[in-house]
This record gives C-alpha cells, structure tokens and sequence, in this order.
C-alpha cells in the first residue's frame, strides 16, 4: 500500500490527455484524424485503446453509431467517425478507389470472424465460431486465414457491419461493468486508392487501419470474476502481459521481443516496433480504489510511448500486378470449390495438402521444441527473476537501511545542532547572569550608600530630637524663670501695693493725726468756727471716703491680679508640663524605633549581601560545571558523529561499490543470456535437439557458477555488512548511551542549578521585599513622626503663644485698671489737697495764728504729701518698669524652629530615588542584549520580562499608596 502511494506521485507525460467531461469529437480531431490521413497515404495505422475495465474502452472506439438525419451523434466514436472521415476525404478527392473490412474477435486465444454469416448447421459443435488460423506473412506482419473481407461502398454498410459484429462480441455482467467485453476485438478498413502516374500507369495506394479495442485489464478479485469468469480473465491478463513484455522488450531494445508468445502481439507486431504508425488510447478511472491499475496503465502507456515505430508506407503496386495476385487468389479459390464438390467435406488439392501437411508439421515440430525450449527459458528466467527479485529485495533492504542511517545520522546531526545552540544559549545565560549579578552587586552598594545616607539623616534627626528635647527643656526653664519672674513681679506687686497702702494708710494716718491734732486745736480756737470746722470735717471725711474707697479699689485690683497670675502661672506650667512630658515620651519611642528599624535594615542588607554573593557563587559554580560537562559532552557527540560518519561513509561506498558490481554483473548475466539464448535460437533452427543439449548444459553450468560466484560474493557481502552493521551499531549504541548518560548529567545538574537558583532568588526577594517593607514602614513612620513632631511643635507653641498673649493683655488691661486708678486716686487727691488748702486758706481768714499753725501744719503736710507723691509716682513707676521688664524682656518667648527634622529625608529620599534602588531584571536582560546584539537569540530573557510584568515588586506598594 505504502509503495502504491509511493508510485501515485510519480509524473507521466503523454501527448495528450483528455479529462472525464472531454468530447469523443475531440478526441477523435486530436489523436486519430490525422492517422486517416496517413492511412489514405499508404500507410499502415493502428489505433488501439487499452486500461482496466469499465473505463471506456468500447465507448471511445465504438460509442454510438445510429446516425441521426445523416449525421453521427455526439457520442459516435473513434470507429464511425474514422470511416466517415475516410469517406468523406475520398468522396472530396473524388478518388478511385476499393475498400474492404474486417472484424475478429480474439477470445481465449481464439480467433473469432464476427462478420462471417451465421452457421446454420444442426449441431451446436458444428454452429461453434469457425477457428480461424494466424500466419506470419514473412514481412513481420500477420495473415490471419479464412476471415471474411466485405467489400463496403458506403458509411452505412460499415456502420451496419460494426453494429452486428460488436453485437456478436462476448461480453458478460462484471462487478465493474455491465457489459464488460470479454474479448479483444480488431476491426481493420484497408483501402486501395488508384493514383494516376506521369507514364499513365495506373498505382495503387494500399493503406490499412486497425482500430483494436482491447479486452479491459482488471483485477479479478475486485471484477467479481469467478470460476470461468477468472480463467477467462486470467486468459486476458496473459495475453496484455504478453503485450506488457514486448512493450518493455521494445522500449528497452531488447534483441529478442516475444511477439509470438500470444496471437494479440502477433497481430499487432507490425503497430508496435513495426512499420505502422500506431496511436495508443490508455483510459483509466478517476477513483481512488482503482489506483493501482491506473498506475499501471499509465506506465504501460508510457513506456509504450518511447517505442519507435519505423513507418512505411506500402509499395505502390500496378494494377496488373494486382489484377494477377486477385487471379491466382481466385484459382486457388476455384480450387477448393472443386475439391470441394467432387468430395463430401472439405477438400483442399492433393499437393497444397502435402505441402500444408508438410509444413503443419514442420511447424508442430518446431513449435513443440520452441516450447520445450521456452519452457526451459521460462524456468531459468523466473529463477534468474527470483534470484533478481531477491537481489532487488536485498538492495532494497540495504537501501532502506541505509536511509535509516541517513536518517539517524541527520537526526544526530539536529541534536548536535540543538546541544550547540543550547550550550551558546547556556553561554549567553551565563553572561547575562554575570551581567545581572554585576548590576545586583551595584545595586546593592548604591542601597548600602543610601542606608549610609539614611543612618546619616537618621543621626540628624536624633540630633534634631535631642536639640529639640534640649528646647523643651530651655523653654520648661524659661517657663519655671517666667513663673519665678512672675512670682517675683507678683511678690513686687504686693509689696508695692503693701507699700503703697502702707504709705497711703501711713499718710492717712498722719492726716488723721494732723487732722485729729488740729482737731483738738482746732476745738480750741474753733470752738467758736464751729461752721467752717464742720465744713473742714466734712471734706476731710469725704478725702477719706475717698481715700478708702481708693485703697480699696486698688486692694481688689491687686487681688484679682494676683489670683490672675497664680491660675495663669498654673495653667501655664501644666500645659508646659504635659507637652514636656508627651513630647520626651514620644520622642523616645520614635528614637528607639529608629534605631530598631536601622537595625532591621542593616541586618536585611547583609542577609542580602550574603545570600548574593552565596547565590553569585553557586551560580558560576554551576554554570562552570554544566560549561564543562556541555563541552565534554559537545566533544563526545562530535566524535561519536565523526565515526557514524565515517562508518557511514564506508557503509554507503561499499554498498554502491557491490550495487555497481551486482547490477553489472546481472546485466553482464542477462546479455549473455540473452546472447545466449539468440544463438541458440539460431542454432535451434539448425541443429535443435544437439545444440539443446549442449546448450542446457552449458546454461546450467553457467548459471550454477553464476549463481555460485553470486550467492558467494552475496554471502561475503552480507558478512561484511553484517560486520559493519554490528560495529556501526555498537558505536551508535555507546554513544546513544554516552549521550544519554551526559544529557542526564547535565540536565540534573541544571535542574539542580536551576532549584538553588530559584530558591535563592526567592529568599533575595522575600528579603528584598522585608527590607523594602521595613523601609517603607520606617520612612512612613519618619514622616510620621515628623507631621506629630510638627504638629506638636505647632500647637505647643500656638498655646504658649496665645497664653502669652492673653496673659500679657490680661496684665496690660489690668495695669492700664491700676494706672488709671492711681491716675484718678492722684486726681482725687490732688482735688482733696486743693480743696483742703482753699479750707485751710479760708480759715487762714480766720485766724492768723491758727493760720500760722495750720500754715505749718499745711507746708509739713505739703511736704508729708509731695514725699506721698513721690513715693507713690515711685511705686507706680517700679510697678510699670516691672511689669515693662516682665513683658518686653524678661518674660521669654520660645524662639521658632529654624529647621524642621524630616526635611532632609523627605527631600533627599524621594519615591523615585527608592524605584531607582530596584534592579530590574527584564531591563537588564534587555540591556545586556541590547549591548551585545542578542536580539535574535531565542527570547530566554522573555521569562524575566514576564516575570517582572507578572510580579511588579510590591514592597514599595504601601509606600506608593501612603504617599499618593
Ligand atoms: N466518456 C464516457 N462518457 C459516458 N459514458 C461512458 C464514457 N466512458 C465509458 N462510459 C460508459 O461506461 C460503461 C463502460 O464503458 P465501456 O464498456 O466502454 O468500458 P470498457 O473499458 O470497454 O470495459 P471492458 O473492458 O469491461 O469492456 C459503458 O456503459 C459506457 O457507456
């Protein structure tokens, strides 16, 4: 099956080939009209249609003839149209000329006449078809004796003829065709043209078409043929065998074509090889099923193709000539009739008997010897084929052997190629790994750097902290120095407003005691002055009111101001307290977290310095050994292949070398055969019986040394092979199993590369994210810290400041109370005084001594008074220098921050600075490419790029997302 489809690719080439839709006029116009052409030359032409049965054969040389209205139909074929054709070109020419048919019918290498007249005798023996003799002409072609020649003058006739011929032709019901002939069938048209010569001798043109229409080839397992059907088909296949052979034998140009070996290729010797001009119609079936025997049709059709006819036209003969060959025929026809009717039966004369006799059995004789002598032929030649056959099997075999071998050898080849390109992409990966674990190594010590930084902002901002602690701790003395200033300003106050009283009562006191003293006096000398005394008493009881409510006025100020102070002060110290307190607290918490996570930071660095460089070594440690094993393996697998090779190599010459010599030798063998057998041919003609003999004997010797010398060489060959082929498989074998043995190798140890790779790349990762984690955590928590920081910082300074400010216009408003109090109490007085000096300067009026006295005891009061004056404007004045001291320069005020912690961070370690710490594997991998022209390399690094697309690094995401 294999080899048929093997065989359906194979090209034919024809002249022509018509499809299943082609019409029978085409056909005709393209192959056969111009073969009538030549036949009405003079030549001999055959048209013959051969293939399987049931692919239309009858169709195209028969089809339908039943003319319509004087014209053929459509499906009319190659026989009908080939006589109208004839007659038409005769009829145009006006020619003179005779023509006659025949019809026969080859069955079971039987010659049958289909237009003889049908036997009427009784007997169904005597009624059986009349055999029909075939005889050479002795111009290599054939006479076929007793068939009947009927003279036609006409289309019709002949169409009548073909019609009631064919009907007569066996035919049966076959699995593949209906009415399958059975038979093969010749229908031959010769025509005589007169042709007028310059000498007025009249010629003749004698040309003859043979239209055969073969029996179908056909397969007798799937025709359905059976029994008699079989051996009526195997009889049909014999004779195109017979037909197949001398094709071959004539496309080979063999000396001896076995023409005789059935009557069909006697028939047709003239068309092939002969002097005929031949036209072979192969037809054959589209279907699938019959691929076999389209395939054979197709070879014989062209092989048949490349035979080469030497066409002859027939000798123009005289008519006389002619005249007189039509005489003798006709007494020898005469002949016969009387023979005939002087006795029952058959007669022929008595010396055409002896000589028919004579050489009937002249031929008997040389026919049973030829038969012999074929028979023997046949033996030798099917042994000669068996031998070949078994040669060509052998052939086959080592050729199919050998194609393994290519095969192998190409096979080994590819691996190779493969284990090359993967020990270069092994290589690449290496460089690249290098080049990646370089740009890790750099990486890492950028992130060190940066950790530097890092500790170093982390050191100022411990700086800034302790700095900041150091301020608090300024502004809590400043607030305790602000409250003992407050407290002192407080004690001022009250000492100054207890001096002031005590002035106040201590002058009031002297007043009263004046008053009382010049009351007494005044009693005395007023006693009579009792109105303006009255008078007198009453003013000063009114300064005294005055005075009192004065006193007591400036006692509620001073009190409300000292309870002002003394909650304010409290307030204040609370509230400095508590910030104090809350921001050491924080601030401790924050430090010992900083250095936490510096530490965690530091030990995460050097796990990953570590582990990189224990990975950068396993790495190029694995690399190194799967490099050598790589190379090991690479020179093994060249040698190994350099010995396939050269054992191939041997291999293959050898076996042209015995190919050459067995082909030779055969072809050697089949010509002396062949020589041989034509000499004893020649020689049998002669000397039959002797030559045989010698001639067997000879043949036997020298087939069996032949044989001998062959089956030797064959032995010695196979032996050879045989040898070759063990060590050729020995060597295969040790390398298959050397190259498995170092494919295992090398795979294990690139998995085990590949494992502690991965691992290591994972635990990189899994410490690069806790690093990028606890980093990300700790710049959180920085600006954390930072916004409290600033937070704190903000509020405690905006209370402070606001305290400040409402303590400060507390104590402003209350000294503008006191001042403008002191300021009315001065008026007042300064009224009183006036007032008491009109009354001292009334009573002066009254009497000069007491005025002298009261003149007195006016200027010490002046003086009493003025030294008041002085003391309270001295008072006042220290009180507003105090209180001037305390507000403008004494009360501190917490200076504002200059540089906030955090900035520096923030700054210098933006988002983009930390992406920038990431080594990005893909953009190295594409780098490295990129750098080294790698692009056409099978995209290894695709992995990378799919892992980092498939796996952004999520460490710095909380980061990413705090901050946006
Ligand atoms: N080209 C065609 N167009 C129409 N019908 C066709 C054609 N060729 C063959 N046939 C039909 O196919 C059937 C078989 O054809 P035909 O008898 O000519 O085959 P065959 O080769 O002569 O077979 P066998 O060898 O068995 O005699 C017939 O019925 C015929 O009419």
């Amino acid at each position: 099956m294999h080899s048929l489809f093997k065989q359906a690719d194979k090209t034919f080439s024809f002249d022509k080939v018509f499809g299943p839709k082609a019409q029978q006029r085409a056909i005709y116009d393209h192959a056969v009209a111009p073969i009538v052409n030549d036949v009405l030359e003079g030549y001999n032409c055959t048209v013959f249609a051969f293939g399987q049965t049931g692919t239309g054969k009858t169709y195209t040389m028969e089809g339908e003839m039943k003319q319509k209205a004087g014209e053929l139909p459509a499906t009319a074929g190659v026989i009908p149209r080939a006589v109208r054709h004839i007659f038409d070109i005769l009829e145009a020419r006006k020619a003179d000329y005779s023509m006659k048919v025949t019809f026969l019918e080859l069955y079971n290498e039987d010659i049958t006449d289909l237009l003889a007249l049908e036997d009427q005798s009784r007997f169904p023996e005597d009624r059986q078809k009349r055999a029909i003799s075939l005889m050479e002409d002795g111009k290599g072609g054939a006479v076929i004796r007793g068939l009947e020649e009927v003279i036609v003058y006409s289309p019709s006739e002949i169409y009548n003829l073909l019609e009631h011929g064919s009907a007569r032709r066996r035919t049966a019901d076959t699995a593949l065709n209906k009415q399958s002939s059975r038979s093969h069938s010749v229908f031959s048209i010769y025509i005589h043209v007169k042709e007028q010569t310059v000498g007025n001798q009249e010629l003749m043109k004698c040309g003859r078409l043979n239209l055969v229409d073969l029996a179908g080839s056909e397969n007798i397992a799937r025709s359905g043929a059976r029994e008699g059907r079989a051996r009526e088909a195997g009889e049909m296949n014999k004779s195109l065998l017979t037909l197949g052979r001398v094709i071959t034998a004539l496309v080979e140009h063999s000396v001896h074509v076995p023409y005789r070996d059935s009557k069909l290729t006697r028939l047709l010797r003239e068309s092939l090889g002969g002097k005929a001009k031949t036209c072979i119609i192969a037809t054959v079936s589209p279907s699938i099923h019959c691929l076999e025997e389209t395939v054979v049709t197709l070879d014989y059709a062209y092989r048949a193709k490349s035979i080469r006819n030497k066409p002859e036209a027939n000798q123009k003969v005289c008519k006389s000539v002619m005249l007189k060959d039509i005489y003798q025929e006709m007494e020898k026809m005469k002949q016969d009739v009387k023979a005939a009717r002087e006795k029952n039966g058959i007669y022929i004369p008595h010396e055409r008997f002896a000589l028919e006799e004579a050489e009937k059995k002249t031929m008997k004789d040389k026919i049973e010897s030829l038969e012999l002598s074929i028979e023997d032929h046949r033996k030798e030649v099917d042994k000669f084929k068996r031998l070949y056959l078994a040669e060509q099997e052998h052939r086959l075999d080592l050729e199919s052997r050998n194609k393994e071998l290519k095969m192998n050898i190409e096979s080994c080849k590819k691996e190779f190629l493969d284990l090359e390109e993967a020990h270069s992409r092994a290589n690449i990966s290496l460089k690249e790994k290098d080049f990646i674990i370089s740009n890790l190594l750099c990486a890492e010590h950028s992130i060190v750097e940066h950790a530097k930084d890092i500790r170093g902002a982390l050191e100022n901002a411990s700086g800034d902290i302790s700095s900041l602690v150091d301020k608090l701790g300024r502004q809590s003395n400043t607030e305790a120095e602000n409250e003992g200033l407050l407290f002192h300003f407080r004690s001022q106050l009250d000492l100054s407003l207890e001096l002031l009283r005590n002035t106040v009562v201590g002058s009031v006191c002297e007043q009263r005691q004046f008053l009382e003293s010049m009351n007494e006096q005044n009693k005395i000398y007023f006693s009579a002055k009792s109105e303006s005394t009255i008078h007198l008493e009453r003013r000063i009881a009114k300064a005294k009111d005055i005075y009192a409510s004065g006193v007591q006025c400036m006692n509620e100020l001073a009190n409300i101001l000292h309870q002002r102070s003394i909650v304010h002060s409290e307030k204040m110290g609370l509230n400095i307290l508590s910030h104090a307190t809350r921001a050491a607290n924080f601030l401790a918490v924050m430090v010992s977290e900083a250095e936490q996570v510096l530490n965690d930071v530091f030990k995460s660095i050097s796990e990953l310095k570590e582990l990189l460089a224990f990975s950068a070594e396993q790495q190029e440690v694995g690399m190194k050994r799967s490099l050598v094993s790589a190379q090991v393996m690479s020179k093994t697998s060249i040698d190994f292949f350099k010995d396939i090779k050269a054992h191939a190599y041997s291999l293959i010459k050898h076996m042209e070398q015995s190919q050459a010599e067995c082909s030779s030798q055969l072809l050697k063998f089949e010509e002396d055969f062949k020589e041989l057998s034509v000499q004893e041919e020649q020689a049998a003609l002669d000397k039959i019986t002797e030559i045989l003999a010698g001639l067997t004997a000879k043949k036997s010797t020298m087939v069996s040394d032949r044989v001998g010398q062959l089956n030797g060489k064959h032995k010695e060959e196979q032996k050879h092979l045989k040898l070759q082929m063990s060590s050729l498989q020995e060597v295969s074998d040790s390398g298959v199993k050397e190259a498995v043995a170092y494919a295992a190798k090398v795979e294990s140890q690139f998995r085990e590369d590949k494992l502690s790779h991965s691992k290591i790349k994972d635990q990189m990762e899994d410490i690069l994210q806790q690093s990028l984690k606890k980093t990300a955590h700790s710049v959180s928590y920085w600006s954390h810290t930072e916004s409290s920081l600033e937070q704190l910082n903000k509020i405690s300074v905006v209370e402070a400041d606001d305290f400040i400010e409402e303590t400060r216009n507390e104590n402003e408003s209350i000294l503008q109370n006191m001042l403008m109090v002191c300021t009315q109490s001065d008026a007042k007085f300064d009224a009183i005084t006036s007032d008491m000096l009109t009354s001292v300067k009334d009573s002066h009026l009254l009497d000069h001594e007491a005025r002298m006295r009261i003149e007195t005891v006016f200027s010490t009061s002046l003086d009493r008074l003025e030294i008041l004056k002085t003391k309270h404007s001295q008072g006042t004045e220290s009180i507003r220098g105090m209180a001037t001291k305390y507000l403008e320069r004494d009360y501190k005020v917490n200076s504002p921050v200059r540089r906030r912690p955090g900035e520096l961070m923030t700054n210098e370690y933006s988002l983009e600075s930390i992406e920038q710490l990431r080594a990005s594997v893909p953009e190295l991998v594409m780098k490295f490419r990129s750098e080294n022209n790698l692009d056409e390399v099978e995209d290894k690094g695709k992995r990378y790029l799919d892992h980092g697309i498939r796996t952004p690094r999520s460490p710095l995401m909380p980061v990413n997302h705090y901050h946006q």
